[in-house]
């Protein structure tokens, strides 16, 4: 292997200190503690997992943790309800609400109900497109995490060539909308795209968010090249034993490692960002509703 491996549960808890130690100015200077609201709909095993944690860490930095669990078969009604009174609850400066939703609920309605001044997320509307025309946003977890990496491993990304595979409102447009910023030279890839292998190739940075297991093979990757592997799949694990799975990323790590310079490793890169990211945009968000000076390095 020649890869630098980008250590993004190292990187993470660099970022919790960052936000626990502007947590404790604003307490101590401002007498604000921010406070952020998860809501949780239904009983999907991975949603509990990931908003058990938002809730651990959140607390773990200092700020309160607002935790709403809601049956599965909760109404839309219902719902947006709860959200408008968090809206309106000034204790609250942060407003998430854990994805995916049960199906009888309408994604888009329920995420743009959120004040968009709360929407820690990214989600909202309002948010989308101040990301997109380059006013100050709150920008997605996942993709800020990435950009964080990317920039304290590059310094400057201005020039760099960028792909971007995977076409998501979560995370792929919002990637590349950061990586314009950057001023690199942005190309979207996705399941249609022709002769997928040649584009990536001429990428100094491959940002691989498509949900395909091991999908990017080390021979795509141009040779010294910075490997962001959003991807987050369960595959079977025969050589741990019968039954056994392991996760992976979008990208084969041991063929790719091989050829990058520098590469996320799956679990442990990209995952742990996201969380720290929302905390970080938590701290941003109450500062904006304060009219207090945003912290430095936390945002894009
Ligand atoms: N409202 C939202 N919903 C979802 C988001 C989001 O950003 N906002 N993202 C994902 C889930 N997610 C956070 O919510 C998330 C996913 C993965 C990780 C993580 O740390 N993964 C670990 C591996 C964990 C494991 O063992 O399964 C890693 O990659 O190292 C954190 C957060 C969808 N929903």
């Amino acid at each position: 292997m020649t890869a630098q491996i980008i250590d993004g549960k190292a990187f993470a808890a660099t970022v919790r200190e960052k936000v626990a130690g502007h947590v404790a100015r604003l307490k101590e200077e401002h007498g604000i503690t921010p406070g952020l609201a998860v809501v949780l709909v239904g009983e999907d095993p991975a949603s509990q997992v990931y908003v058990r944690s938002k809730g651990k860490q959140t607390v773990e930095v200092g700020m309160n943790s607002f935790e709403h669990k809601l049956a599965a078969e909760t109404s839309e009604a219902d719902l947006l309800a709860l959200i408008d009174r968090l809206n309106n609850d000034p204790d609250v400066h942060g407003i998430l609400v854990q994805l995916p939703l049960p199906k009888h609920l309408n994604e888009d309605l329920v995420i743009n109900a959120i004040d968009p001044a709360k929407d820690v997320d990214g989600f909202h509307i309002s948010n989308v497109g101040l990301l997109g025309t380059g006013q100050k946003a709150m920008v997605p977890c996942t993709p800020l995490g990435c950009l964080m990496m990317l920039r304290d491993h590059h310094g400057s990304l201005s020039g760099m060539d960028a792909v971007v595979i995977g076409r998501s409102n979560i995370v792929g447009k919002p990637m590349a909308q950061l990586l314009l910023g950057d001023s690199c030279t942005v190309t979207i890839a996705h399941s249609r795209t022709k002769d997928l292998a040649e584009v990536v190739r001429r990428a100094d940075i491959v940002v691989a968010a498509v949900g395909r297991p091991q999908m990017v093979p080390g021979d795509w990757i141009k040779p010294g090249a910075t490997v962001i592997d959003v991807g987050i799949n369960r595959i079977d694990a025969p050589e741990k034993g019968d039954g056994k799975t392991r996760l992976v990323g979008d990208v084969d790590f041991d063929s790719a490692a091989e050829v990058a310079g520098a590469i996320t490793p799956v679990p442990g890169g990209v995952g742990p960002m996201t969380i720290a990211c929302l905390l970080a945009n938590t701290v941003t968000a109450c500062c904006r509703a304060h009219g207090l000076a945003e912290p430095e390095g936390l945002t894009a």
